[in-house]
């Protein structure tokens, strides 16, 4: 491994750029790198070289930080992908509204364009603010000279403050130049009903229909944002692929906090794009994590305004007086808990990594990898390929007891039982960020597994099982018990499959939270299948007991 330079030719004298008009400085670097003739050429052996998924974000900057650029670069930093910037405008914002608006000259744009397209070939483009009908000609100009993988349209028009940010003049621009190349555009009501004429969009129904309009200006895919539907519990967005509709519905939160939600969804999608995601899991991963970042964000105050800004990492709350530790957990991913088995899969004759993966597209929420037979060293690979397939699906991954071998894949955390590394101690040595679960029988263990930290319980079992030696059924009685002497998230574990999980459902403990299950996936012909019907059963008994 090695890095060096073929050539190094000694560098002329560069005049002082202070010297020179704003206007001249770019035209002088230009002509600079040409005399200094660097020829600085990356011999690392292409084996050695590691690729990382690139977004490239054409929009405006927001200077209280929320949305345009800003929010691109946060957002594709937290999906964890490298994000380059081309700026078309600078707005003063903050979180009241647009104070003021000020257009970058287009040939301006276009040099950043060239820059960026020239050297550095991101894999996915995301545009935001588009202000002006020549700066959406030249981007596409640019986009035919230096293609990529995808393109993702957010046809930025409004601020959430209501403020213009790009007028009606450009909207024949999108429809006839941008969109026609875009793998994905993402229009809010607003926009869509203003790419479609000022069309009303005032139900489910009509933004089926203005997926399907808009589709025929020429994108892929549509994604129409019911956010702003009147009257509607959950948020609806509908993505249609030209073929098929697919709904995605997340809770609604009640927060302020949502200046730059559009930006950064369309910036997580482009992320997930960028890691060669197909369009519908790169839409649910990234709905899923801008649902986590505004609830983990619908307290926070950042300015004096409405709309204020939430934290796509969330870690800003670690400031919070009186909080040691702010979980990243999100409960809800204990609904479908598959946990592998090494012997199981060896006897159907599957991977380990074709098991979890079967096991994600069937519908698990979270995987805990239970390899009570493995070496170490196969223990550890097989963490790190199933870690890529669940970082990919942004499903977290645990491990079972070896808190070592967590902390090696820097896996998503560990589940601990009685016997295992206490949690407290888990706790100080994967810190603050990492899940840890614990198998608690009792209250007692319950209260205990709280002091030291831990996330959530796994509670068993609750029926008779043959995959763990000696285990003490509790039934559904002392999962109840369990339940009610613990302030943490519950799943129950234990001899549940598709015909008695809805028997757990309806138990009706709030902080019941999922099943989680071993045979029923794993010691079956088809962990696709059965993972399906286990979703199916879970999320009728959900239906029925709201
Ligand atoms: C979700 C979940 N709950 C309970 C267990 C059991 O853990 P433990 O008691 O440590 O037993 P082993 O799994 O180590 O045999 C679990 N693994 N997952
Ligand atoms: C790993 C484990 N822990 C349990 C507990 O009671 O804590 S029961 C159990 C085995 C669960 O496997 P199956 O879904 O095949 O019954
Ligand atoms: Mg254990």
């Amino acid at each position: 491994m090695g890095f060096h330079c073929t050539r190094v030719v000694s560098t002329p004298k560069a005049p002082s750029l202070s010297l020179l008009k704003p206007d001249l400085i770019s035209t002088k670097v230009h002509q600079l790198n040409k005399v200094r003739g660097f020829e600085v050429k990356a011999a690392m052996p292409p084996e050695d070289q590691v690729r990382i998924p690139h977004v490239l974000t054409v929009a405006g900057s927001d200077s209280g930080a929320g949305a345009g650029i800003q929010a691109d670069l946060k957002a594709c930093a937290a999906r964890g992908v490298y994000c380059s910037t081309v700026i078309t405008a600078v707005t003063a914002q903050n979180t009241v509204g647009v104070q003021g608006v000020n257009v970058l000259p287009e040939d301006f744009v276009l040099e950043q364009l060239h820059s960026v397209l020239s050297d550095m070939r991101p894999d996915v483009v995301k545009t935001g603010m588009l202000p002006s009908t020549g700066i959406v000609k030249v981007l596409c100009r640019y986009l035919q000279e230096f293609p990529v993988r995808a393109l993702v349209v957010d046809p930025v028009m409004v601020s959430t403050s209501g403020d213009t940010l790009a007028g009606p003049s450009i909207l024949s621009s999108f429809r006839e130049e941008l969109l026609p190349m875009a793998e994905i555009v993402t229009p809010n009501l607003k926009e869509a009903s203003a790419l479609l004429g000022g069309m009303p969009l005032e139900s489910l129904a009509d933004m089926h229909s203005a997926a399907k309009y808009i589709h025929h200006f020429g994108p892929k895919n549509v994604l129409v944002k019911g956010g702003d539907l009147p009257a509607s519990l959950d948020a609806v967005d509908v993505l249609y692929d030209g073929e098929n509709y697919f709904e995605f519905r997340t809770s609604r939160i009640k927060t302020p906090n949502t200046h730059g939600t559009g930006c950064s969804l369309a910036s997580s999608i482009a992320a997930e794009l960028a890691k060669g995601s197909s369009v519908i899991s790169a839409v649910k991963v990234a709905k899923r994590f801008i649902e986590s970042a505004l609830g983990y964000s619908k307290n926070i105050l950042i300015g004096n305004g409405p709309h204020g800004p939430f934290d796509p990492f969330l870690k800003l709350k670690k400031y919070a007086h009186g909080s040691s530790r702010q979980s990243l957990f999100d409960p809800s991913n204990l609904f479908l808990y598959a946990v592998t088995d090494s012997r199981m899969n060896q006897k159907w004759d599957r991977s380990i990594t074709d098991a979890v993966k079967a096991a994600i597209q069937g519908g698990a929420t979270i995987v805990q990898l239970r390899e009570k037979e493995a070496d170490t060293r196969d223990f550890l690979e097989s963490a790190k390929a199933c870690l890529e397939i669940c970082r990919q699906h942004g499903v977290p991954l645990l491990i079972n007891d070896r808190v070592d071998i967590a902390l090696a894949c820097d896996a998503d955390g560990v589940h601990v039982g009685q016997s295992d590394m206490p949690a407290h101690v888990a706790r100080v040595l994967l810190g603050p960020d990492k899940i840890i679960g614990v198998s608690c029988k009792t209250p007692e263990q319950a209260q205990e597994a709280w002091v030291d930290g831990a996330d959530y319980i796994g509670c068993g079992g609750v029926y008779p099982t043959n995959t763990k030696e000696n285990n003490p059924t509790l039934g559904l009685d002392g999962l109840k018990t369990v339940c009610l002497a613990s302030k943490l998230p519950v799943v129950a574990i234990g001899g549940i499959g598709i015909s008695n999980a809805h028997s757990v459902m309806k138990l009706q403990a709030p902080n019941l939270k999922g099943v989680a299950v071993v045979s029923a996936l794993f010691d079956r012909e088809s962990v696709l299948i059965e993972t399906q019907k286990l979703h199916k059963v879970l999320v009728e008994s959900n239906t029925e007991i709201r």
